[in-house]
């Protein structure tokens, strides 16, 4: 494999422990140093580096001590305090009322909804903060507290308070390392750590060789979860405030469908490729009491966190394809998703949980009353890692870095393409991409039936990348915000809810389904769907 390639492969290996998003990050001038471009090199990296090579050598394949990574942060004896406790206990509630009262911080989601419910509870409550995800950067005037998808955490600002919630997702195989870097790298004097008590020896031995003081606080629930004895029945019995959860498209849009046919409510619906301010709008249209959307079709893109008018989570199915295979949901998923109803300070003050399917009951019962299984260590035997570390799956990385290895790009440009794989070419070629060499604004068509809209949602896919890279190239991409304006998704929505005055909505009964279907036949459709959606 050519060098660059190589570097690369070592590079992600690093990143799957603690990604950077900046120059600043040792990892990346650990790579530096082997490519010879030794003026990258820090001197506070240099320092950190001699203070355990004392031979002034490092052995590169060496991942046993990644809380060296972060000197700024080690140079810090930070407090950090661990909230743990079941869904809808205020883990996150406190923890944010220590950031309102800081004089800067920041708050770290796994979720955009999640970061975006936190910037607006601060600038309400006075506190300017900025919103920034992969996609989004709304930047408030003097604000010195920051929202953000924990991917986007900056480890080279100071803080005095920094809050990383949703911790247990440390242990998720494609996601976990950035919740290991914000851990380890967070530069704060504080730091609070939300999560599952399954975490607390992983994240309790992580933090072990920082110095940090850590505090554990253990939280009880705050309202009532009660799993119901009886499924739904029938969609008739569908009420204001119910979630259907239920995990491709294709179920989502039945579901809104099947529900919306009884003629007595209309559904939001929330998945992961939605536009995210479609997403915003549609969650935003449900917790809205005066809007007409008083029932929710979601997938665990509300799984985590999000304080929703949700009286009753409804699993449509316990199982959902994860990218690898279609698998039973585990007891934290099932605990989190269910744990979005009845949320305190809502208008449901007893959250209920059932499913379409009395199959499942046992299940979803048993899930309920369980303790998430500790968090466990993982190994991959090629690399030395400590106990607690896992090498993240950077495959498709991999992938883009042998392509992009051939083209005439700096390393930091290949780098970046490796996270982010759109029109390498002609990147390569002009160092511009104009987004009209990638579609026509305006001559896209709203969707007619769910291949168009799986289409558009592609497309939409590769407009949030264009405007992902936007933010970091402004010049080499600079229709960001022309990108950023494209709402055909919404128009669907709008063009596919209930027809009021007989009109007819496009999308057709579901093929193998009679008129007067009933759930149980529903659920054997979603079990195919399920299976061809794959
Ligand atoms: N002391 C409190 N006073 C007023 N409201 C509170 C208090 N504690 C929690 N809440 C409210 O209760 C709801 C649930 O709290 P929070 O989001 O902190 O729960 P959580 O334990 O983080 O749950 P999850 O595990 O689902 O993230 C929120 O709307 C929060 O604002
Ligand atoms: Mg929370």
């Amino acid at each position: 494999m050519a060098v660059a390639a190589a570097l690369l492969r070592r590079r992600a290996l690093y990143s799957a422990l603690a990604p950077s998003s900046s120059l600043h990050d040792t990892s990346f001038c650990y790579l530096c140093s082997i490519s010879g471009t030794h003026s990258l090199v820090n001197h506070t990296n240099l320092r950190l580096q001699r203070g355990y090579h004392n031979s002034g050598k490092f052995d590169l394949t060496d991942l046993t001590h990644p809380h060296m990574w972060y000197p700024n942060a080690r140079e810090k004896k930070r407090n950090v305090f661990l909230h743990v406790g079941p869904t809808n206990s205020g883990k996150t509630h406190n923890a944010l009322k220590r950031l309102e009262t800081s004089s800067s911080g920041v708050y770290c989601g796994p979720l955009r909804l999640l970061a975006r419910e936190v910037a607006q509870r601060l600038n309400k409550a006075n506190v300017p903060c900025n919103l920034i995800t992969g996609q989004e950067r709304e930047e408030i005037e003097g604000a010195k507290h920051s929202s953000v998808t924990v991917e986007m955490a900056d480890m080279t600002t100071e803080y005095q308070c920094a809050i990383i919630d949703e911790i247990q997702m440390v242990g998720c195989r494609s996601r976990g390392f950035s919740f290991t870097r914000a851990l380890l790298g967070l530069c704060s004097d504080e730091l609070h750590v939300c999560g599952d008590p399954a975490v607390v020896p992983l994240i309790q031995r992580i933090l072990e060789p920082t110095g940090d003081v850590v505090t554990v606080q253990y939280y009880e629930r705050l309202s009532p979860l009660v799993p119901l004895e009886t499924t739904l029945g029938s969609f008739s019995n569908i009420k204001a405030g119910d979630c259907i959860v239920t995990f491709s498209r294709h179920s989502i849009y039945m579901l809104k469908r099947r529900i919306e046919m009884e003629g007595k409510h209309l559904c939001s619906v929330v998945y992961g490729s939605l536009p995210p301010e479609t997403r915003t709008k549609q969650a935003t249209m449900f917790n809205d009491e005066d809007s007409n959307l008083n029932v929710l079709v979601a997938s665990d893109a509300i799984g985590m966190g999000l304080n929703l008018n949700i009286s009753r989570i409804i699993f449509s199915t316990l199982k959902k394809f994860d990218g690898i295979c279609t698998r039973e949901l585990t007891v934290p998923e099932i605990k989190q998703i269910a744990g979005r109803a009845g949320r305190y300070g809502s208008k449901f003050p007893v959250g209920k949980v059932t499913c379409l399917n009395s199959d499942h009951l046992p299940l979803l019962h048993s899930a309920l009353k369980s303790p998430s299984p500790i968090i466990e260590e993982r190994f991959l035997d090629k690399a030395k890692l400590s106990p607690d570390y896992f090498i993240a799956d950077c495959e498709d990385m991999l992938k883009v870095a042998a392509i992009v290895d051939e083209l005439p790009l700096g390393l930091y440009d290949k780098y970046l393409f490796c996270l982010s794989p759109v029109d390498i070419q002609n990147y390569a070629k002009k160092g511009i991409v104009r987004l009209k060499e990638i579609f026509t604004p305006g001559t896209l068509q709203v969707p007619k039936s769910h291949n168009q809209l799986k289409e558009l949602e592609s497309i939409h896919k590769v407009l949030e990348l264009y405007v992902w890279l936007g933010f970091r190239l402004e010049d080499s991409y600079p229709d960001r915000e022309l990108a950023a304006s494209q709402k055909l998704i919404e128009e669907y929505l709008e063009r596919s809810g209930w027809q009021q005055n007989g009109r007819r909505n496009f999308l057709q009964k579901p093929k193998g389904l009679h008129q007067e279907y009933d759930a149980s036949q529903l659920r054997k459709y979603f079990q195919e769907i399920d299976v061809r959606s794959k």
